[in-house]
């Protein structure tokens, strides 16, 4: 009987052989499958911690946007603990870092499509429905259509000419007064009154004053509570904001009824008045945008052209100067990330997203990643002699929502350095690196205070 068995065994033998090298791969398959699942799904969850709902990690960002590391700490903070990616909970909502070029491409090529714009309330009422950061797709497509003239490089010699007088005679008076002042005050008062020069015509010190100080009130409630609770900065800045319309309401009548007539960009939009509903701007249309231009232009520049300073520390003989303004522009991030709402559930780089999170293109990473710059901490301008690889320098953002006035802040930041470094050397009064509080935009809590020295007494030395 087992001489029967074996023989059939034996018989069979490349039967059974078969069946467990069957049986073997379906196990190895499924082991390999389900090890495969469980790397691709932790792999899919971005780390980091949410804390308390709501609530999530909201203190601890404010905490560092309080103090003079600036709001940027805490991201660098939670890179060391999760990584590259990670998650948190800021004020409700759930924010992830993009910390790649490719990443940065998937958002940016999508806008409107995949991604919208995002943006707290008090920055929304602060610029207005009609602005170019609030409105719809279809509104953004035209309104930037029609704002984009006035900035394109044809329109740009008449206001660089201004600019470059204002600097001379500016530059000459506080040379006069013994040399020494804060880079950051000097460099926001050019750009604004340069900026209201080219916009509106105004160019008398006290208007300037009033607009500018309503401008501050607006600016300064971009990253406020949104009540309305007397002495708040939302209250003062929705105030400010209020009788800025006015003004600019009464600007636009004015020159409306033949009263007033200037070479401006108020003026290039309303020479479109008789034209078709899509070929010109809506008062309103124009009123926010006004606003927005001047917030969106004026702090960033002037904060671009103080870290130029900064960085090259009184190497006034920097020859190629597009390549300062580049890397100033790489290591000051004036903008350090760009906030989006995620449209539709979607997958990035293997982590999924959902829908209504946050998510922001951290340039400030990409631009420090030593990846793509050897030495990323180093202030190095001849590492532009290089082409960039595609998504690795963003300072303006790209696609459809690149900065409109790209060529209008590089114009401003090569005419104050060729102002700067043609005439004078200088020297950084104080070395602190401590940044401004509560601010968004980097800058030296110092103002970055310089003296000046003239060229002709340093060849005199
Ligand atoms: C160094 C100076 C500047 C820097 C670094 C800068 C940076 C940026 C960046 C990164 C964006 C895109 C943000 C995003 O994608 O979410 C942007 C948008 C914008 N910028 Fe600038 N900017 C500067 C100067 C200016 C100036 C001088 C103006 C105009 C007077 C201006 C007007 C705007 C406007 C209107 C937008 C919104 C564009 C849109 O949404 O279609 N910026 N800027």
């Amino acid at each position: 009987m087992w001489k029967v068995s074996a023989e059939c065994f034996l018989q069979n033998a490349d039967y059974w052989n078969t069946v467990l090298v069957a049986a073997f791969s379906v196990v190895l398959s499924l082991m390999v499958y389900k090890a495969w699942r469980s790397s691709t799904c932790k792999k899919r969850e971005v780390p980091g911690k949410l804390g308390l709902p709501y609530l999530g990690e909201t203190l601890a960002f404010l905490s560092a946007t309080n103090s003079t590391k600036g709001c940027y700490a805490f991201v660098r903070k939670r890179r060391q603990w999760y990584g590259r990616w990670f998650k948190t909970r800021l004020f409700g909502k759930i924010h992830i870092y993009i910390p790649s070029p490719e990443g940065a491409k998937t958002v940016l090529t999508n806008d409107f499509i995949k991604f919208n714009k995002g943006y707290v309330k008090s920055m929304g009422d602060a610029v207005g429905k009609k602005s170019l950061l609030t409105v719809p797709h279809e509104s953004h497509r035209r309104i930037r259509r029609l704002l984009s003239d006035p900035f394109s490089m044809s329109s740009l010699p008449k206001f660089v000419q201004k600019l470059d007088m204002m600097l001379l005679e500016r530059l000459k008076s506080v040379e006069e007064k013994g040399g020494s002042f804060a880079a950051l005050d000097f460099c926001m008062k050019v750009t604004f009154d340069a900026m209201c020069d080219m916009l509106i015509s105004v160019t008398d010190a006290k208007p300037l004053q009033d607009i500018e100080q309503k401008c501050n009130d607006v600016s300064n409630m971009m990253l406020s509570f949104p009540a309305m609770i007397p002495g708040s900065r939302y209250y003062k800045g929705m105030k400010a904001r209020k009788q800025l319309m006015q003004i600019f309401s009464e600007m636009i009548a004015r020159r409306r009824s033949g009263m007033e007539c200037h070479d401006d960009f108020l003026q290039a939009m309303l020479r479109r008045d008789s034209l078709p509903e899509d070929e010109k701007l809506s008062d309103e249309e124009i009123m926010d945008n006004l606003l927005t231009l001047i917030i969106a232009g004026q702090s960033t520049t002037a904060a671009a052209m103080m870290w130029s300073v900064k960085f090259l520390d009184g190497n006034g003989r920097a020859q190629e100067r597009l390549r300062v303004v580049k890397e100033t522009l790489r290591m000051s991030n004036v903008l350090l990330w760009f906030p989006r709402v995620v449209v539709e559930n979607c997958v990035m780089e293997g982590f999924e997203l959902k829908k209504g999170w946050h998510v922001n293109v951290d340039a400030t990473h990409i631009h420090y990643d030593p990846l793509f710059y050897k030495d990323p901490l180093e202030f190095d301008p001849s590492r532009f002699d290089e082409m960039q690889k595609p998504y690795t320098f963003i300072p303006f953002g790209s696609g459809v929502r690149t900065c409109l006035g790209i060529n209008m802040a590089k114009v401003t930041m090569l005419a104050f350095l060729h102002r700067l470094t043609c005439s004078y050397r200088w020297k950084v009064d104080d070395m602190d690196p401590s940044l401004e509080k509560r601010a968004h935009i980097p800058r030296l809590r110092s103002g970055c205070p310089i003296t000046l020295i003239p060229v002709k007494n340093v060849e005199d030395m």
